[in-house]
């Protein structure tokens, strides 16, 4: 059953989610000694990163283990890449420790312009990580776009469809740029929390189809659920057609 949080605007649906994000990585550090989360990109992940920059409670970083849902294929210092976003949002200015840092490979990095082995080097770090199986992330931040997309996982695409491997190569996105590199559906359905960070009129309808159910080809974002909670954290705009 997913939660919805309802906030006023964009800037209440941040508020609202670093709040939440504050409690949630400290409780998994009292837990279990860290916590891990993937970031998104989209100008509401990178939002909530700024808003944990000006006040991040009681997390420690250095017990936070950091990963990306996606990333563009683009050279390591074009604006595009959620990974560069994140360091000037938040990552720069807090004590994460570069080995807790699991970035996606950008196109001039270890494989230069090699998108399968990017791709098959971020599976591998995972698998590692999560000694020998796909890790259960502790949070998952989701953006999503007007048609439901999450991560680079489009409307009927294969890299939606993919149920085995947990990383895949994206050459023809519908939206740019056309190459990306992603985690799939049944990684993200792993985390402990899922959380989803909408704002905006024209997404009212795929949240709607996310937080009832719907086709999850058509609808990417009702794919994916939390083991433990699933949360949409969307402004009253997004939340126009909920029932
Ligand atoms: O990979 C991308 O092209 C974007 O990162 C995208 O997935 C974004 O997260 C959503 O479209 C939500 O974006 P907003 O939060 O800006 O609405």
């Amino acid at each position: 059953m997913s939660e919805v949080v309802v906030g006023a605007d964009a800037d209440a649906v941040v508020a609202a989610a670093a709040q939440r994000f504050r409690e949630v990585v400290t409780a998994a550090q009292s837990e279990r000694g860290s916590a891990s989360v993937v970031l998104t990109g989209g100008s509401n992940g990178i939002a909530l990163l700024a808003a944990l920059r000006e006040d991040s409670g009681d997390i420690d970083w250095s017990h936070v283990d950091i990963f990306w849902g996606d990333d563009r294929f683009v050279p390591a210092d074009d604006p595009e890449r959620n990974e560069g976003q994140a360091i000037a949002a938040l990552l720069d200015r807090v004590p994460v420790r570069p080995e807790r840092v699991f970035s996606i490979e950008p196109s001039d990095g270890r494989f230069g312009d090699d998108i399968e082995a990017a791709a098959a080097d971020y599976a591998s770090r995972l698998v590692s990580y999560g000694d020998g199986e796909i890790p259960r992330f502790d949070l998952h931040l989701l953006g999503m776009g007007g048609e439901g997309h999450i991560n680079s996982l489009f409307p009927h695409t294969p890299a939606l469809a993919e149920q085995v491997r947990p990383v895949v190569a994206v050459t023809d996105s519908p939206k740019p740029p056309p190459r990306r590199i992603t985690l799939t559906a049944p990684v993200v359905d792993r985390a402990r929390q899922v959380w989803f960070l909408v704002a905006g009129g024209e997404k009212a309808e795929a949240v709607a189809a996310g937080v009832t159910g719907g086709d999850p080809q058509q609808w990417p974002c009702a794919a994916v659920h939390g083991t433990e909670a699933t949360v949409w954290f969307v402004d009253r705009a997004a939340a126009t057609d909920l029932p």
